[in-house]
Protein backbone atom coordinates (compact mmCIF):
# COMPACT_ATOMS: atom_id res chain seq x y z
CA UNK A 1 0.00 0.00 0.00
CA UNK A 2 1.01 3.41 -1.05
CA UNK A 3 1.00 6.03 2.03
CA UNK A 4 1.08 9.88 0.65
CA UNK A 5 3.95 11.85 1.78
CA UNK A 6 3.32 14.03 4.72
CA UNK A 7 0.73 11.49 5.73
CA UNK A 8 1.02 10.84 9.58
CA UNK A 9 0.34 7.33 10.95
CA UNK A 10 -0.44 6.87 14.53
CA UNK A 11 0.45 3.75 16.33
CA UNK A 12 -1.32 0.92 14.38
CA UNK A 13 -3.45 2.90 11.77
CA UNK A 14 -2.14 3.42 8.03
CA UNK A 15 -3.91 6.49 6.39
CA UNK A 16 -3.87 6.37 2.55
CA UNK A 17 -4.74 8.60 0.17
CA UNK A 18 -4.23 6.35 -3.10
CA UNK A 19 -2.57 7.63 -6.59
CA UNK A 20 -5.58 7.25 -8.50
CA UNK A 21 -8.00 9.13 -6.67
CA UNK A 22 -7.73 12.23 -5.76
CA UNK A 23 -5.41 13.54 -2.57
CA UNK A 24 -7.72 15.19 -0.12
CA UNK A 25 -5.62 15.50 2.65
CA UNK A 26 -5.53 19.42 1.41
CA UNK A 27 -9.18 19.02 2.36
CA UNK A 28 -8.74 17.51 5.44
CA UNK A 29 -9.25 14.27 5.24
CA UNK A 30 -7.82 10.81 4.09
CA UNK A 31 -9.03 8.32 1.66
CA UNK A 32 -8.46 4.93 3.20
CA UNK A 33 -8.11 4.57 6.75
CA UNK A 34 -6.67 0.84 7.80
CA UNK A 35 -7.13 0.12 11.26
CA UNK A 36 -5.61 -3.33 12.54
CA UNK A 37 -8.25 -6.12 13.69
CA UNK A 38 -6.74 -6.16 17.24
CA UNK A 39 -8.11 -2.17 17.60
CA UNK A 40 -11.01 -1.51 19.98
CA UNK A 41 -13.94 -0.12 18.11
CA UNK A 42 -15.40 3.18 19.98
CA UNK A 43 -18.73 4.80 17.98
CA UNK A 44 -19.48 8.46 19.13
CA UNK A 45 -22.93 10.35 18.37
CA UNK A 46 -23.39 13.22 16.32
CA UNK A 47 -22.03 16.09 18.60
CA UNK A 48 -23.81 19.38 18.16
CA UNK A 49 -23.00 22.73 19.85
CA UNK A 50 -24.94 21.58 22.79
CA UNK A 51 -24.63 22.60 26.62
CA UNK A 52 -24.98 20.19 29.17
CA UNK A 53 -28.93 21.25 29.07
CA UNK A 54 -28.90 20.32 25.48
CA UNK A 55 -29.39 23.98 24.34
CA UNK A 56 -28.23 24.61 20.64
CA UNK A 57 -25.67 27.40 21.25
CA UNK A 58 -23.68 29.46 18.37
CA UNK A 59 -26.14 31.08 15.22
CA UNK A 60 -23.41 30.00 12.58
CA UNK A 61 -22.02 27.02 11.04
CA UNK A 62 -18.55 28.35 11.58
CA UNK A 63 -19.25 28.51 15.55
CA UNK A 64 -21.52 25.57 15.90
CA UNK A 65 -18.28 23.32 14.46
CA UNK A 66 -16.25 24.89 17.10
CA UNK A 67 -18.74 23.47 19.85
CA UNK A 68 -19.67 20.36 18.34
CA UNK A 69 -15.47 19.74 18.41
CA UNK A 70 -15.45 21.03 21.60
CA UNK A 71 -17.94 18.34 22.61
CA UNK A 72 -16.62 16.00 20.54
CA UNK A 73 -13.07 15.99 21.76
CA UNK A 74 -14.70 15.55 25.33
CA UNK A 75 -16.05 12.50 24.15
CA UNK A 76 -12.79 11.34 22.61
CA UNK A 77 -11.49 11.50 26.08
CA UNK A 78 -14.24 10.11 27.86
CA UNK A 79 -13.84 7.00 25.27
CA UNK A 80 -9.96 6.54 26.36
CA UNK A 81 -8.94 7.34 23.09
CA UNK A 82 -7.62 10.39 21.06
CA UNK A 83 -8.10 12.35 18.19
CA UNK A 84 -5.75 10.65 16.08
CA UNK A 85 -7.51 7.61 16.81
CA UNK A 86 -10.28 8.57 15.08
CA UNK A 87 -10.75 6.77 11.42
CA UNK A 88 -13.73 8.06 10.27
CA UNK A 89 -16.13 11.44 11.17
CA UNK A 90 -19.30 12.02 9.17
CA UNK A 91 -20.27 15.38 8.95
CA UNK A 92 -23.87 17.01 8.73
CA UNK A 93 -24.80 20.12 7.85
CA UNK A 94 -27.98 22.18 7.41
CA UNK A 95 -27.63 24.71 4.36
CA UNK A 96 -24.70 23.53 3.16
CA UNK A 97 -22.32 25.81 1.12
CA UNK A 98 -18.59 25.76 -0.24
CA UNK A 99 -18.50 29.09 1.71
CA UNK A 100 -19.04 26.44 4.98
CA UNK A 101 -15.82 24.11 4.06
CA UNK A 102 -12.84 26.73 5.58
CA UNK A 103 -14.76 26.96 9.07
CA UNK A 104 -14.99 23.46 9.33
CA UNK A 105 -11.64 22.45 7.82
CA UNK A 106 -10.03 24.85 10.40
CA UNK A 107 -11.86 22.74 13.44
CA UNK A 108 -10.57 19.63 11.43
CA UNK A 109 -7.08 20.79 11.53
CA UNK A 110 -7.11 21.84 14.74
CA UNK A 111 -8.53 18.66 16.48
CA UNK A 112 -6.83 16.25 14.40
CA UNK A 113 -3.40 17.91 12.75
CA UNK A 114 -1.82 15.73 10.63
CA UNK A 115 -3.95 12.50 11.48
CA UNK A 116 -6.62 12.52 9.24
CA UNK A 117 -9.82 10.76 9.44
CA UNK A 118 -12.17 9.35 6.45
CA UNK A 119 -14.91 11.67 5.59
CA UNK A 120 -18.09 12.18 4.45
CA UNK A 121 -19.93 15.10 4.55
CA UNK A 122 -23.24 15.27 4.14
CA UNK A 123 -25.20 18.44 3.48
CA UNK A 124 -29.03 17.83 5.12
CA UNK A 125 -32.32 20.13 5.45
CA UNK A 126 -32.32 20.17 8.85
CA UNK A 127 -31.13 18.24 12.08
CA UNK A 128 -32.69 16.82 15.03
CA UNK A 129 -33.51 20.04 17.40
CA UNK A 130 -34.44 24.10 15.75
CA UNK A 131 -31.40 25.89 15.19
CA UNK A 132 -28.82 22.94 15.03
CA UNK A 133 -27.00 23.61 11.78
CA UNK A 134 -24.06 21.71 12.93
CA UNK A 135 -23.43 17.96 13.79
CA UNK A 136 -20.24 15.20 13.41
CA UNK A 137 -20.21 11.82 14.77
CA UNK A 138 -16.79 9.73 15.06
CA UNK A 139 -15.90 6.28 14.72
CA UNK A 140 -12.22 5.04 16.45
CA UNK A 141 -10.19 2.13 16.46
CA UNK A 142 -8.09 2.31 19.76
CA UNK A 143 -4.80 -0.05 18.91
CA UNK A 144 -4.52 -2.55 22.08
CA UNK A 145 -0.82 -3.21 22.98
C1 LIG B 1 -16.12 15.39 0.29
C2 LIG B 1 -16.05 14.73 1.59
N1 LIG B 1 -16.05 13.44 1.65
C3 LIG B 1 -15.90 15.51 2.80
O1 LIG B 1 -15.90 14.93 3.89
O2 LIG B 1 -15.79 16.76 2.71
Amino acid sequence: MIAAAGMAQAEGLERINPPTIVDTSPWGFSQVVVAPSSAKTVYISGQFSGDKEGNVLGKTVGKQAELAFDNLRKAIEASGGKPEHVVKIQVLVAGHGEDKLHAIGEQISKLFGEHLPASTLIPVDRLALDGMLFEIDATLAIPQS
